[in-house]
């Protein structure tokens, strides 16, 4: 773990994964204290998410914005300005050099934190050979952190599998959130690099980001308890 995280819970995020924000409204509140960090992304995001932003903030819950910015710099730049005044806590950017530079003007003297997303968990080799990749993933997570490290980033997003190799090149005062995460038995779905919580703790991950298998359990709750139990006991 690199920065100190007071509160156990803050490992977990959860992502909210819902298409309106009174289903947002409903999860939160099954949740209750058993949760502090929430994630939005792009199903929450262009269906009123951004306001949902505030009024987590409002409750003392962190959230993670995770838009994936990727354009030219300057709009970038102009992006995360935008951005910076909402109070959240991390906003994601594809790991572009020229993309997080832009970013990382952009945000200025905010507290918000950047981090750099380096190769989607739903990506294997073959993904990215498809998209004219000649690197394999592991080669492309290295090279991309290496270069988020020198550009005023404040943290990785990568499969927890390769927290190792990050972790040895952008030291400890780099985040490293990791998606793909899934309880052991629970349903893959489209995620192709994963590891279980416990194991994701054990590696040296910050923040594990985990959606369907909390918001489309039948216990909510109940889940989101399971997997702070598994996390407590690898921490
Ligand atoms: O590489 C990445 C980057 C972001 N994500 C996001 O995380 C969650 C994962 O949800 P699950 O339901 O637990 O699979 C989702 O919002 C993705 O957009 C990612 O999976 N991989």
């Amino acid at each position: 773990m690199t920065q100190k995280i007071n509160d156990l819970r803050d490992r977990m995020i959860v992502a909210l994964d819902v298409p309106t924000i009174w289903d947002a409204y409903r999860i939160v509140s099954q949740l209750g204290d058993e949760a502090s960090f929430y994630k939005i992304g792009y199903a929450l995001a262009f269906a009123g998410g951004l306001q949902l932003t505030q009024q987590l903030v409002a409750e003392g819950k962190k959230v993670f914005l995770d838009l994936k910015l990727h354009d030219i710099g300057n709009t970038v730049t102009e992006g995360v300005a935008s951005l910076s005044n909402l109070g959240v806590d991390l906003l994601t950017v594809h790991a572009y050099p020229q993309t997080m530079r832009g970013a990382v003007e952009g945000r200025g003297e905010a507290a918000l934190k950047l981090l750099a997303v380096t190769a989607l968990t739903s990506y294997d080799d073959g993904d990215l050979r498809d998209a004219g990749y000649g690197l394999a993933v592991r080669d492309l997570v290295r090279l991309r952190a290496e270069q988020a490290r020198t550009t005023g980033i404040d943290g990785i997003v990568c499969s927890a599998a390769e927290t190792e190799i990050v972790r040895d090149i952008v030291g400890n005062d780099m985040l490293i959130v990791t998606p793909g995460i899934r309880p052991a038995g629970s349903a893959v779905g489209d995620q192709k690099r994963t590891l279980t919580p416990g194991e994701a703790i054990r590696a040296g991950v910050d923040h594990l980001v985990i959606g369907r298998p909390i918001i489309r359990a039948a216990d909510p709750r109940a889940a989101a308890a399971s997997i702070m139990d598994e996390i407590a006991a690898a921490s």
